[in-house]
C-alpha cells in the first residue's frame, strides 16, 4: 500500500467489483475492492475495501468522493479491437455475399476510393469512432485508406473523442481490378513518410501511426521492402492481412514464387516484428506459426468476417498452443458488427463449430475469450505494458458495466454469482449495459454532447 509517486493526485476512486484477466487467470473477480486512478490516468492502487480509510489518508482523497458500484455493476478493462477498417464502416451490415477477392473489387475498393473527399471521410470516421467507443472499444487498430489527409483526420477524431488508436494509412501499388484505387510506388513511400511524420508531430498521447501494407497481393516486392525499412527504422507498429482465404493463399504463391509460404513473404521483407499484427491467418501451417512465435508477431482473429465472407475458421486453440500472441478484431466491414462483444461471441461459435467437426478439439471457454478481447488484444498490439488489465501503473482504460439497466437486454434471477453475471453480459449484453467508458483515466462515454 506504499505510495511511491508523491506528485500524482487521485482523480477517481471506485469501490465494488472489478473483473479482469491476469497471466494466470483468464478471469479474476475482485469483490469489495477499491481502485484509485491518478490525475495522469494511471491506476494508483487496487486494494481491499476494508483499508479505505488508510488509503484515503495516504492518497489524500475524500471517502465521500468514492464512486460506489451497485450490486449489478462491475468495472472491466476496455476492449481492444485489433483489426478494424474505419473506412468500410459506411457499408457495415451489407455486401456480404462474395468471397474475399471479389468482395474487395466489387464493394471495398470503390468505397475506399471516395476518401479523397474529406467531408465524406469526416462523416464516416466520426461515426465509427463514436460507435466503437460506445460499444466499449477503448483501443482500436484501424485501417484507413490510401489517402494521407483523411487518415490524419481519423487520428485527429480518435484523439478528440479520446479513443486510444493505432491508425494506418493503407499502402498499395498494385490493383488491376480497380486501377484508380492505388498509388505509384513513389507516392506510397512519400505519403507514408508524410503520414507518419505529421501524425507524430501532433503528439497525441494515445494515437500512433501503424505501417500498413494492405496485403501481399496489393503490394510490389519493392514496396514491401520500403515499408519494412520505414517501420524498423522508426520502431513502428505494422499491420496487414495474411492467409484469410484459400484463393488468396494460392494467388500469393503465384505472385511471390521465391517465397516458401505467405508468412515467408512478410518475413523476407522484414515485416514480421514483435510490433506486427496480421489479420486472419485462417490457413497458416504449423511451420508458419513457428515463425510467428519466433518473431513475436501477433494474429488478429476476426471470426465474424471469416464466416460472413466464407473465408475459413481459425483454430484459436492451435494458435495459443503455439504460443503465438492473439487478439480479437471486428474486421468491419467484412465483419458486420462493430462490437467486440460480438467478436467474443463469434469466437466461441467458431470454436464450437470446430468441436462439432472434431470432438477432440478443446472448445474455448467464455473466460478465455474475455481474456482475448482485453489482455490478449493488448499483447497482440504490444501495449500490454500500458493497458489490458487492472495493474498498478497501467493506464486506466475501463468500462463501467451495469447488467441491470432499465429496459436492458438482460434478465437476472436470485442467487446469480458475479461469474454468471459476467457470462450473461458477455453473451446477452450490449452498449446499453456499458454506462461509462474511460481511456487513460478520462471519461469518454457518455459523450460530452449527450450528458
Ligand atoms: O477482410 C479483409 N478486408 C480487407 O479490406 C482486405 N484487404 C486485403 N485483405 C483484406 N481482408
Ligand atoms: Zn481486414
Amino acid at each position: 500500500m506504499n505510495r511511491n509517486d508523491k506528485t500524482a493526485r487521485i482523480a477517481h476512486v471506485f469501490s465494488g467489483t472489478f473483473v479482469h484477466s491476469t497471466l494466470r487467470a483468464a478471469v479474476e473477480i475482485l469483490q469489495n475492492c477499491v481502485l484509485g486512478v491518478d490525475d495522469k490516468g494511471k491506476i494508483a492502487f487496487i486494494e481491499n475495501h476494508q483499508d479505505v480509510v488508510s488509503l484515503s489518508e495516504i492518497w489524500g482523497f475524500e471517502t465521500s468522493d468514492i464512486k460506489q458500484l451497485g450490486q449489478y455493476e462491475f468495472l472491466m478493462p476496455g476492449m481492444v479491437d485489433t483489426h478494424i477498417h474505419a473506412s468500410q464502416y459506411s457499408y457495415t451490415g451489407t455486401a456480404l455475399d462474395l468471397p474475399l477477392l471479389e468482395w474487395l473489387n466489387t464493394y471495398t475498393f470503390p468505397v475506399e476510393a471516395k476518401y479523397k473527399d474529406l467531408d465524406f471521410a469526416n462523416n464516416v470516421y466520426t461515426k465509427v469512432v463514436r460507435r466503437t467507443l460506445k460499444n466499449g472499444t477503448t483501443t482500436a487498430c484501424y485501417f484507413a485508406t490510401i489517402h494521407t489527409d483523411a487518415s490524419l483526420l481519423l487520428g485527429e477524431l480518435a484523439d478528440s473523442f479520446g479513443q486510444r488508436a493505432l491508425v494506418g494509412k493503407v499502402c498499395m501499388d498494385c490493383n488491376s481490378a480497380v486501377p484508380q484505387y492505388k498509388e505509384s510506388p513513389r507516392e506510397c513511400k512519400e505519403e507514408t513518410d508524410r503520414f507518419i511524420k505529421e501524425l507524430l508531430k501532433k503528439e497525441y498521447p494515445n494515437v500512433k501511426p501503424v505501417v500498413t501494407p494492405r496485403f501481399a497481393p496489393s503490394c510490389s516486392s519493392s514496396l514491401l521492402s520500403e515499408l519494412g525499412e520505414i517501420a524498423n527504422n522508426n520502431k513502428l507498429h505494422i499491420q496487414s492481412h495474411i492467409s484469410e482465404n484459400k484463393e488468396e493463399v494460392e494467388l500469393v504463391k503465384t505472385l511471390f514464387p521465391d517465397c516458401k509460404s505467405y508468412t515467408d513473404v512478410y518475413l523476407k521483407h522484414n515485416l514480421l516484428t514483435d510490433k506486427t499484427v496480421m489479420a486472419h491467418g485462417c490457413h497458416l501451417t504449423d511451420e508458419e506459426l513457428e515463425i510467428f512465435r519466433e518473431t513475436g508477431s501477433a494474429i488478429s482473429h476476426c471470426p465474424n468476417s471469416n464466416i460472413s465472407i466464407c473465408s475459413g475458421m481459425l483454430n484459436v486453440r492451435n494458435i495459443l498452443n503455439h504460443k503465438v500472441k492473439l487478439g480479437l478484431g471486428t474486421d468491419v466491414a467484412g465483419g458486420y458488427s462493430p462490437s467486440m462483444l460480438d467478436a467474443m461471441r463469434r469466437t466461441i461459435d467458431t470454436s464450437k463449430a470446430l468441436t462439432i467437426q472434431d470432438p477432440q478439439h478443446k472448445t474455448l471457454s467464455f473466460e478465455e475469450v474475455f481474456r482475448l478481447a482485453t489482455l490478449g488484444g493488448s499483447e497482440a498490439l504490444s501495449l500490454d505494458d500500458q493497458i489490458g488489465n487492472f495493474v498498478v501503473g497501467k493506464e486506466f482504460d475501463a468500462l463501467r458495466v451495469n447488467v441491470c439497466v432499465p429496459d436492458g437486454p438482460i434478465d437476472l434471477f436470485p442467487g446469480e454469482c458475479p461469474k454468471v453475471i459476467l457470462e450473461k453480459f458477455l453473451n446477452l449484453g450490449d452498449d446499453r449495459n456499458i454506462t461509462e467508458v474511460y481511456v487513460a483515466g478520462r471519461q469518454v462515454v457518455p459523450f460530452p454532447d449527450t450528458k
